[in-house]
């Protein structure tokens, strides 16, 4: 039994009520996000969680060229060495569409197993 069912199961027994795990995030390759590097079609990945920033893109306020540059790559170190404000990282939570496989993330982050 794995930790939601053993949870549910508490919960329903003492308060009829459900814990709702949340849906898992779908996950993508380094390879598979490379594929996504036009400007009509523009992925990054940030801290191991996958970005479609491609409408966001045309209204970066540091311009879209520079956003260009890292389509489709790990921007992670790029995005962090640019003055970056809380708000552009509320921006991001909006283009989450998935995460890095396992294997290939290199921060111990939200990203489920
Ligand atoms: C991937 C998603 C990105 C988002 C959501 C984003 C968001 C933002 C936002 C909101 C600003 C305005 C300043 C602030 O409030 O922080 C900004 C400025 C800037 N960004 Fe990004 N950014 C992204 C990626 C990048 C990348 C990959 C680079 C590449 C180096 C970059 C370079 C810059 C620069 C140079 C500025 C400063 C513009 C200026 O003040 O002249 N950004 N970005």
């Amino acid at each position: 039994m794995d930790l939601f069912s053993a949870l549910n199961n508490i919960q329903n027994h003492f308060f009829n009520f459900k814990v709702v795990q949340l849906p898992k995030r779908k996950q993508f390759t380094l390879k598979e996000v490379s594929a996504h590097c036009t400007e009509n079609d523009c992925w990054m990945v940030i801290k191991d969680l996958v970005y479609d920033v491609t409408e966001f893109m045309r209204e970066h306020p540091g311009g879209s060229d520079i956003m260009l540059e890292y389509a489709g790559t790990d921007a992670t170190m790029a995005f962090a060495d640019k003055p970056h404000s809380l708000d552009a990282w509320i921006i991001l939570e909006k283009y989450i569409i998935g995460e890095l496989v396992p294997e290939e993330r290199m921060f111990d982050n939200k990203a489920s197993s």
